[in-house]
């Protein structure tokens, strides 16, 4: 089972009803030179403007890396490539409790389009665009590990 991690609020006190689990998958797509790619959330959404990587909830009988696929064509216009999952991180919101599935992306087609309103930006450590995610925050202390990464993973 992964951590778990809550973001704005007390966790859930024991014996209160089971909340369901909502799976999101999640790419974090790399560039050769080490930078990935955040995309804030998009007016309307909950934590607008908010930056993430980009993905989405998966659908019903949806595998993690079908869910991805269909995401990052519907939000960034791209076809990638295979995928497997990297990491996995159960966040408990006030608003949902998620597990999230990140999956590393190096190869995609297509070029960016951002087709629901939202900012992107490629970056490096330390993440210069604020505020990021909870949720979000967890792989940048991952990519910080493998990289033999010291100093803060974000600004602000
Ligand atoms: N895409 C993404 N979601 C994240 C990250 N970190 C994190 O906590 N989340 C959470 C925020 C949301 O509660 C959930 C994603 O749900 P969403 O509402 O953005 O998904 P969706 O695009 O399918 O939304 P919708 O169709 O229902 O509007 O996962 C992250 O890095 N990327």
């Amino acid at each position: 089972m992964s951590d778990l991690l809550v973001a704005d609020g007390e966790r859930q006190r024991e014996g209160g009803p089971a909340r369901p689990v909502v799976d999101v998958a999640v790419g974090v797509l790399m560039q050769a030179d080490s930078r990935f790619l955040l995309t804030s959330r998009p007016p309307g959404k909950v934590y607008a403007g908010y930056w993430e990587f980009p993905g989405g909830k998966l659908e019903a009988g949806e595998t993690v890396e079908q869910a991805l696929r269909r995401e990052l064509q519907e939000e960034l216009g791209i076809t990638i490539g295979d995928t497997q999952l990297w990491k996995t991180q159960m966040v408990d919101y006030p608003h949902a409790l998620v597990q999230l599935h990140f999956c590393k992306v190096w190869a995609w087609q297509g070029e960016l389009q951002m087709r629901e309103g939202q900012s992107h930006a490629w970056q490096d450590l330390p993440v210069q665009v604020v505020p990021v995610l909870p949720g979000t925050l967890p792989v940048l202390t991952w990519l910080a590990q493998e990289r033999l990464f010291e100093g803060d993973t974000h600004t602000g």
